[in-house]
């Protein structure tokens, strides 16, 4: 496993109050888009293998009733609508969305929690969010995960054998615009040309190590 710790030797490129308010809010959250079946849940497991401790997922809030053995607080915030549609308009969410009559969304709030306890917020997020999110004080670290072509996508999303016919084909028309939006300069810090696993997971890990490193450098705490 990689120590974060190591000698800072690097010239500082950033001004004292981005140092300050880094260095106190902790460290900046980490955020993977890319349409869906482009691989980011398989870059997940495996980052969340490497480094178990350094990462984690906020909890999400959602209007739809808890299930057997979920709890408040630790699989989601379960709350009326009305109580979410307030912290909407109150500006307290980076993204929402309405699945099967109930609402789901990431609050700024979790994802501070998450920071506080010296993790990275990991947020698998969509472009919508994105744009949310970049709108925030929360300086996320932004990375496309990018597919080599519709159909290479196509074929990932029929062997993972989780589509209808029509939400194949919802998913691959999305895909082309995420990917134009991804691959436009100055929506990401990085994209992650994502054809071989291995050398996209390589590319990935180095990335995030690297900016971890950086943040270090400028006086962040790490779990
Ligand atoms: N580089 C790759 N080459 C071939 N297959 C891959 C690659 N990356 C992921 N896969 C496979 O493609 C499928 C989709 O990957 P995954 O579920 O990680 O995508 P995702 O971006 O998280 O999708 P979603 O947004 O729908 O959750 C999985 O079956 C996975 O094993």
């Amino acid at each position: 496993m990689i120590s974060f710790l190591f000698i800072v030797n690097r010239a500082f490129s950033g001004t004292s109050s981005t140092l300050m308010s880094q260095a106190g809010s902790g460290p900046r959250p980490l955020v993977l888009c890319g349409p869906s079946g482009s691989g980011k849940s398989t870059l997940l497991k495996r980052l969340f293998a490497e480094f178990p401790d350094k990462f984690g997922f906020s909890v999400s809030h959602t209007t739809r009733h808890p299930r057997e053995g979920e709890q408040h607080g630790v699989h989601y915030y379960f709350v009326s609508r009305s109580d979410m549609e307030r912290a909407i308009a109150n500006d307290e969410f980076i993204e929402t969305a309405e699945f099967t009559g109930n609402m789901y969304g990431t609050s700024k709030q979790a994802v501070r929690d998450i920071q506080s306890q010296g993790r990275v917020c990991i947020l698998d997020i969509e472009q919508k969010g994105v744009e949310q999110i970049k709108k925030t004080d929360l300086n996320p670290i932004l990375i496309f995960n990018n597919p080599p072509t519709i159909a290479e996508l196509e074929r990932r999303l029929l062997k993972r054998n989780s589509e209808t016919a029509e939400t194949l084909q919802k998913r691959l028309k999305a895909a082309e615009m995420e990917i134009a939006y991804g691959l436009t300069p100055g929506n990401f810090h990085k994209i992650i040309n994502n054809v071989d696993i291995d050398v996209a997971y390589m590319e990935f890990r180095d990335f995030v190590v690297d900016e971890l490193k950086k943040q270090q450098a400028l006086g962040v705490h790490f779990n």
